[in-house]
């Protein structure tokens, strides 16, 4: 059996609630078709880089599955010659089919087993997708100088100061790894938040169970199907292919990246809860000290100081989940380095 068309993301759609296992050749090495969404391909010659890329976590965030899906498209047909290990995850393809960005629940909210506490289509596909990482890291057992990357692609819903940003995951020593942020200077990211706390993302889950360097990346805004500018999304797609082809990371000053630490995490914590934020303001917009950007009948929340921004605003969700990041600028030269 093969890829018709070369087209993982048709293939994907048209199977969304499974597949059965098959494998195929492609130039330069073997792919298997491991279930809907999930591709691992695997290079002639052997490799230390073991590279995950996740698309479509949130099935409306199209743009990133369709610059993965023509990265796949081009490898399969020999216009990228893959030299490095690669598991391509289309994350919620039920969701994709009906252009929403989940089902039942929230599939970045149920990754570290926080799916065992829910029931419904995402925390099955929570379940598979973390066996998927397993297996395909599980080769880097008992061997050295293994790299293993993931970096999971979204949009987000609203406009950004920062266009395209990413989410730094929380680590525990305090310690950022300088190439990491050098290839996401080097890809068009304009911005990174340094997370303040273990969180149950699938990026958080890569690096705090498998010692990835693992990045929410957001591309920019949420488009349906066939409305995306790839062209946006150029600096990052030249990344991924010189990563693809010869395993290295593209590198750029640090200079340009804007650096925000994450300060508290929004939640909502009551039916009552609203967020003083116009529909159209953009993430990062910068707010005032003393501004109550968030009010319940359980409480307020005000701005601590001039600059603090909120990212990722949203009460759309169930009560108990985040509502919104509070960030405040830092500078690259105050940030643990290695
Ligand atoms: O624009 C929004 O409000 C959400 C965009 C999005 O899906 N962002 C991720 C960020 C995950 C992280 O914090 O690492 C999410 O909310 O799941
Ligand atoms: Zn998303």
């Amino acid at each position: 059996m093969t890829i018709l068309n070369n087209d993982f993301l048709a293939l994907t759609l048209a199977n969304q609630d499974g597949i059965a296992p098959f494998q195929f050749s492609f130039p330069g090495g073997v792919g298997y078709v491991e279930d809907a969404g999930i591709l691992r391909l695997e290079p002639t010659q052997s490799s230390a880089t073991h590279l995950v890329l996740s698309v479509g976590i949130h099935g409306n965030e199209t743009g990133p599955i369709e610059l993965v899906n023509q990265l796949v498209t081009a490898i399969l047909k020999g216009a990228i010659s893959l030299n490095i290990r690669l598991l391509v995850l289309i994350g919620n393809p039920v969701a994709a089919n009906l252009a929403k960005r989940f089902c039942d629940v929230n599939l970045n909210r149920l990754f570290n087993g926080a799916w065992q506490e829910y029931d419904g289509f995402e925390a099955k596909r929570a379940q598979r997708l973390e066996q998927a990482i397993c297996d395909f890291y599980s080769i880097t057992e008992h061997k050295t100088d293994q790299i293993k990357l993931h970096y999971d692609l979204h949009t987000a819903i609203r406009g950004s100061v920062y266009e395209k940003f990413a989410v730094y995951p929380y680590v525990k020593n305090g310690v950022y790894n300088k190439e990491q942020l050098a290839f996401l200077a080097a890809s068009g990211i304009d911005a990174v938040l340094l997370s303040h706390q273990p969180t149950t993302t699938f990026s958080y889950y890569s690096y705090a169970v498998h010692d990835a360097h693992a990045f929410t990346v957001e591309l920019g805004k949420v488009y349906r199907f066939g409305e995306n500018d790839l062209s946006r999304f150029a600096d990052f797609g030249d990344s991924l292919t010189l990563l693809l082809e010869q395993g290295r990371l593209a590198q750029s000053s640090l200079a340009t990246l804007c650096i925000f630490r994450v300060l508290d995490s929004l939640v909502k914590d009551d039916d009552s809860y609203e967020l003083s934020i116009a529909s159209d303001a953009k993430n990062f917009t910068a707010l005032e000290a003393g501004y109550r950007i968030a009010h319940s009948d359980k409480g307020d929340y005000y701005i601590k100081q001039t600059g603090d921004a909120i990212v990722f605003p949203n009460i759309k969700l169930p009560v108990g989940q985040r509502a919104g990041l509070m960030v405040r600028p830092a500078a690259m030269s105050d940030l643990q380095l290695d």
